[in-house]
């Protein structure tokens, strides 16, 4: 087992060094681990091991109170986690350690607070605006161009890839019905996103600006958006969505802490009207991330799309979710919002891929428009690393089974 010695180019290398909870077989108790190679390293045991202070953040079962202790503490712990994987000379005391991750157990890693989900792609806008309101003037709704449109969602009910999805039943009504109907959800799709995970509370009534964005938030996981579209059409007027979103959100079981995405950072797209001041990064350091999700159905790659291509980046989302004063509290989630590129084969949902529907995809199993049971949708993703590494973002799966 050389877990010390994860391959040139590994996605895991000692760049990355993202954060999990896990458990060992026959064993109840979680505690925090970090990813290198394909070995989990029990960081709280090593920092034991190594008489580091930083044991009572990380020998626990959640990663919260290493969220909630705030960016120096993260930098801190970061910068021992790479000198303990690196230096050879902590190899006798780590090698025992280590896991290879294919013999433990991940868990949700972090308890969930509020969880947030956003609508920040203008492809994806647009495509569900052509679909959802094709009456429309405009695709985009009014407020779009000014405000990171979301709605808070449920928190009790995100979870860990490779969690089962059951199909969820439901209202629905399509135009032609005369009447509603209840039953298992006959459009049952994925939402390809980013989450974002908070770390420092904030204040009620206080507003996180767009440049302390980094002093709350501590990385980011995949997520999976599983979404009734049946449902939701039926539903969503005038309140938005509600029980077609809220029956399950899957994250990845690896947070990425922010500061291995250093070389991933990018300018977002052009803005094309004027921001109000809370909102205005002009001449703020790039905002966006260049993440390059791949959308797996049943093994098969269905979609990549690039996360550079979102409008409104994480800081103006978290500046906007608090600008009414609301407060953050350690644990929150918010997804950025479908991710779709502007390709016909970047889009992250398959009410898009599929057109609701119209133009099935063509898998070497059949064809598809929305889910069936059984079917395994897997997300993953990679970003730029230094000196052209990669930094793997892991991956997030989960496959439905009949409700
Ligand atoms: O435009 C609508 O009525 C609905 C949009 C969505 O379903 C999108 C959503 O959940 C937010 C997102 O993931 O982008
Ligand atoms: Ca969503
Ligand atoms: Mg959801």
């Amino acid at each position: 087992m050389p877990p010390f010695d994860a391959p040139e180019g590994d996605p895991f290398g000692p760049h990355n060094l993202p954060y999990g909870v896990f458990s060992t077989p026959g064993s109840q108790e979680r505690t925090v681990g970090v990813r290198l190679g394909d070995h989990v390293l029990d960081a709280g045991a090593a920092a034991h091991a190594l008489g580091s202070p930083y044991a009572s953040l990380l020998a626990r079962p959640t990663l919260n109170p290493l969220l909630a202790a705030g960016r120096t503490a993260w930098s801190d712990v970061r910068r021992a986690l790479t000198a303990w994987v690196t230096v050879p000379s902590h190899r006798e005391t780590l090698e025992p350690l280590f896991h290879p991750l294919s013999s433990v157990t991940l868990h949700l890693p972090f308890e969930v607070a509020d969880y947030v989900d956003f609508y920040a792609s203008e492809n994806h806008a647009r495509n569900v605006g052509r679909i959802f309101r094709p009456d429309a003037a405009d695709s985009l709704t009014p407020n779009w161009k000014h405000l990171p449109i979301g709605y808070h969602g449920r928190a009790g009910t995100v979870v860990v890839s490779g969690t089962d999805v059951v199909r969820p039943s439901g209202q629905r009504k399509a135009p032609t019905d005369p009447a509603p109907l209840f039953g298992p959800s006959v459009r049952l799709d994925i939402e390809a996103e980013v989450g974002f995970v908070v770390g420092v509370p904030s204040t009620r009534g206080r507003p996180v600006r767009l440049a302390d964005w980094r002093e709350h938030v501590f990385g980011v996981c995949l997520l999976n958006d599983w979404s009734a579209r049946d449902v939701q059409a039926w539903e969503y007027v005038p309140l938005g969505p509600f029980l077609g979103k809220s029956f399950a959100t899957s994250v990845s079981a690896w947070i990425t802490p922010l500061d291995a995405l250093e070389e991933a950072r990018t300018a977002p797209p052009e803005r094309t009207h004027a921001l109000l001041p809370y909102l205005d990064d002009t001449g703020d350091e790039p905002g966006g991330y260049d993440l390059r999700i791949s959308v797996a159905l049943n093994g098969h790659v269905v979609s990549e799309p690039p996360f550079s291509t979102m409008y409104w980046t994480a800081a103006q989302q978290l500046a906007h979710l608090t600008v009414n004063g609301a407060s953050l509290r350690t644990g929150d989630l918010y997804g950025s919002g479908t991710v779709s590129g502007p390709a016909d084969h970047q889009r992250g949902s398959l009410l898009e891929l599929t057109w609701n529907g119209r133009d099935p995809l063509e898998l070497p199993d059949g064809k598809r428009t929305f889910l069936e049971d059984g079917d395994v949708v897997t997300l993953s993703a990679w970003a730029p690393g230094p000196d052209g590494t990669r930094v793997g973002l892991g991956e997030v799966t989960g496959r439905v089974v009949g409700g």
